[in-house]
């Protein structure tokens, strides 16, 4: 999907959140663990009631990786589900890879070819070369980390290197590797007083921000400072929608909490 398919579902579906499907068997409820499959159970009953109120999905790969064979396939099932019954959906692989590029190009193939994602998330840490086998799947989106929402970004990512924050020069960089707009990055919605700073930089691409719900993140701040004409957001937000409830109506309740993001989100869009 391009970017500019992904912008018009977000004026078509009046949302620009992303739903993060962190899925942990210690926190999905008990009856499904006797489940064939109760990753893709949960992922499934998740995502029927919360489609109609999202853009995107974001698996992060660690949870799935953490359950060895099984959690891979859960994964598969639920690309292909989700790309077979909403195919106007964006998929997002938060997989934070990136190593010298001969790996990097394995990476790159098993989330856009193998598992068939439109996007995956990348460390930008060791270079070009390490982010540049993503890039050259000019139909999918390299969505590179700039500034996250923990509070570890302080250790490195704010730190002044020759008069300016490093996350900065991580964007100035990198946006002279793009040449075909398939460049996203990731911005926490814990640092959205930054988001007018970096919209300086990189008026026009698309961020994830994830942060808002369980990180404390506050989607008017983020809209405040970082959204454009084209709006150029996607808002993830994970725990507090999926694990909403651990009752038996979980997913209407998931579905429940979504919609809320959503109308806050056309409340933003109408501002435009
Ligand atoms: O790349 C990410 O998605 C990401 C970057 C970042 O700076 N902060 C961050 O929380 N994330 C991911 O976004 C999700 C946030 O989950 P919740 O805090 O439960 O909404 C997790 O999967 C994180 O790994």
């Amino acid at each position: 999907m391009t970017s500019k398919e992904l912008t018009q579902q977000i004026f078509k579906k009046k949302s620009f959140l992303c739903v993060g499907l962190d899925t942990d068997l210690d926190r999905i409820p008990t009856y499904l663990l006797s489940e064939e499959d109760p990753v893709f159970s949960f992922n499934k009953a998740i995502i029927d009631a919360t489609h109609k109120y999202c853009v995107a999905y974001k698996p992060n790969i660690a949870f799935y990786e953490a359950i060895g064979v099984d959690g891979w396939k859960a994964l598969k099932k639920t690309v292909d589900y989700l790309h077979s019954e909403y195919p106007e959906i964006y998929t997002i692989a938060d997989a934070k890879r990136g190593d010298i590029g001969n790996t990097s190009r394995m990476y790159a193939k098993a989330f856009f070819e193998d598992l068939g994602f439109d996007s995956v998330t990348v460390a930008p840490y060791m270079g070009k070369d390490s982010v540049e086998p993503f890039l050259e799947f000019t139909n999918k989106h390299t969505i590179l980390l700039a500034l996250t929402s923990n509070e570890g970004a302080y250790d490195f990512q704010t730190l002044q290197t020759d008069n300016e924050e490093l996350y900065k020069q991580v964007i100035k960089t990198s946006k002279g590797w793009n040449n075909s707009e398939n460049l996203m990055y990731v911005v926490g919605a814990t640092k959205a007083e930054y988001l007018a700073d970096i919209r300086k930089i990189i008026p026009e691409n698309f961020l994830l921000v994830p942060g808002v719900g369980a990180q404390g993140g506050s989607l008017e701040e983020v809209c405040k400072y970082g959204i454009t004409k084209n709006v150029g957001l996607l808002v993830n937000s994970s725990r507090k929608i999926i694990y909403a409830s651990d009752s038996s109506n979980f997913a209407e309740i998931a579905g429940a909490k979504a919609e809320a993001l959503q109308i806050q989100m056309a409340q933003e869009l109408e501002k435009l």
